[in-house]
């Protein structure tokens, strides 16, 4: 493995690599993908934690080793991107193996600055995305990015001649339904009445049928490109907003939260190191089983408990002092649709003087309170996905982060 890794040196690009899931990501593809030679981390907001593998906090001996610009596109025929920060570090991840880590802060929405990225890459991980479904974006922009973004990054592989794409999807793009029908244990191939109406789930339907769609279109030096989405249920982890928002709630209602949904209703969750995990998966292995792969849609999951929302938050948030009230919902539902439908009316009156975006609106209510759990081998059978965190350990680095997010620790 040494020599061979040594003798093939790859290029990944990450979109959105400073998200929660793209963060992920970056550090699962410096740990443990042995063929990386650059890592290319593209981002409209670049984190502050890049500067860790300046100093070498994260992953043994890492260096700064300057500034500079992006590699020259131009072999491509690729114009040079505008933007407004980049920076070159070198990385010895076991200090044998130097991978270059570059930052390029850049908008998926401008095609340029996709292209510019993407020349030279072999393997595109795209998870860039405007994970909105409380209101606080408009539809258009949802659109752009989440579609035209990645309508950008497809053209862009087949322009510049990357041949690999692996696409963040989300469990959206199937369900829950806006009849509320229940996804019980589904895999991939479950019939479900997919309706879309959420600009959210409208816009990831659509990016991922441009990317299964693009599968096998000729990119430049007439081989196939080969992609294939990953479709994450609800991501846990550390660095998950939400988890931080329902911790602050509870505290300003004196520690407690309030039992809103059954504990009937079932959602699946997937802890993010393994979502991380299997997105380095399957871009390692698309070239050697493209027939397979290529093309394909899984879903994302590990040996996380199926919970109702509120309960599985609970794994986390009990530890850090929060207790969730009622072993029944408190409210009867009619209630919480109405609440639901005047918050959405008061975003719509407020808009022009503020953003009011709480978490309760009609169609998270609807997401809430829909069972959505899916139970598929298929990423194992077709690419050889095994969870790489137990329940315990995930569990155990979320909780750690909530309380360290928080302050909370007991
Ligand atoms: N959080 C969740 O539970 C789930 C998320 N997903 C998908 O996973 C992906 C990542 O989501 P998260 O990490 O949760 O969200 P996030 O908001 O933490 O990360 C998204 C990243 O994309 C970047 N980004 C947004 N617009 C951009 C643009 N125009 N150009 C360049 N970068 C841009 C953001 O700066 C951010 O760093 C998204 O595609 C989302 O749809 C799918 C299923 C569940
Ligand atoms: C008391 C309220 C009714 C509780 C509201 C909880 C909601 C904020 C969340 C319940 C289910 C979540 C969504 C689900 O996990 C699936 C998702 C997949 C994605 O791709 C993006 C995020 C999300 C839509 C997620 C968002 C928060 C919930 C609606």
């Amino acid at each position: 493995m040494a020599d061979s890794a040594q003798a093939q040196k790859l290029v990944y690009l990450v979109t959105g690599g400073c998200g929660f899931l793209g963060e992920h990501v970056v550090r699962m593809l410096l740990q443990r993908e042995p063929r990386l030679g650059e890592l290319r981390v593209f981002d409209q907001h670049l984190g502050p934690w890049l500067e860790e593998l300046k100093t070498g906090s994260c992953w043994g001996s890492l260096w700064w080793r300057g500034c500079g610009r992006f590699p020259n596109p131009s072999q491509a025929g690729i114009p040079t991107p505008a933007v407004e920060q980049m920076m070159l570090v070198s990385v010895h991840m076991d200090g044998s193996r130097p991978v270059r880590v570059t930052a390029i802060q850049g908008d998926v929405t401008q095609a340029h600055e996709v292209a510019a990225a993407v020349a030279g890459a072999h393997v595109v991980i795209h998870t860039a995305g405007l994970v909105d479904v409380f209101g606080r974006a408009s539809p258009k922009t949802i659109h752009e990015v989440n579609v035209q973004g990645t309508r950008n990054v497809i053209e862009a592989c087949v322009q510049t001649g990357t041949r690999f794409l692996v696409y963040t999807s989300s469990m959206e793009v199937v369900g829950p339904n806006t009849k509320g029908h229940p996804f019980y244990r589904g895999n991939e191939d479950t019939p479900y009445e997919a309706v879309h109406r959420h600009p959210y789930p409208c816009s990831k339907a659509l990016a991922e049928w441009l990317v299964l769609e693009a599968n096998g279109r000729k990119v430049r030096g007439g081989l196939p490109l080969v992609t294939c989405a990953l479709r994450p249920t609800g991501i846990y982890g550390e660095g998950h907003q939400i988890m931080r928002d329902f911790y602050r709630q509870g505290l300003r209602l004196g520690g407690w939260l309030f039992r809103a949904i059954p504990a009937s209703v079932e959602h699946g969750r997937v802890y993010v190191g393994n979502v991380a995990w299997m997105h380095v998966l399957a871009a390692r292995e698309l070239e050697q089983r493209a027939t397979l792969m290529g093309g394909q849609v899984y879903f994302c999951y590990d040996g996380s408990p199926y919970r109702s929302y509120e309960d599985f938050n609970m794994e986390f948030l009990g530890p850090c002092g929060l207790r969730l009230v009622g072993a029944r919902p408190l409210l009867p539902y009619w209630l919480l649709v109405f609440l639901a439908a005047l918050n959405a009316l008061l975003q719509w009156l407020l808009r022009p003087l503020v953003l009011y975006a709480p978490l309760l609106n009609p169609y998270t209510l609807a997401v809430a309170n829909t069972t959505f759990t899916v139970s598929t081998d298929k990423a194992q059978r077709h690419f050889g996905y095994e969870p790489l965190f137990s329940w315990e350990d995930s569990r155990t680095r979320t909780i750690l982060w909530v309380q360290a997010a928080t302050g909370s620790a007991q």
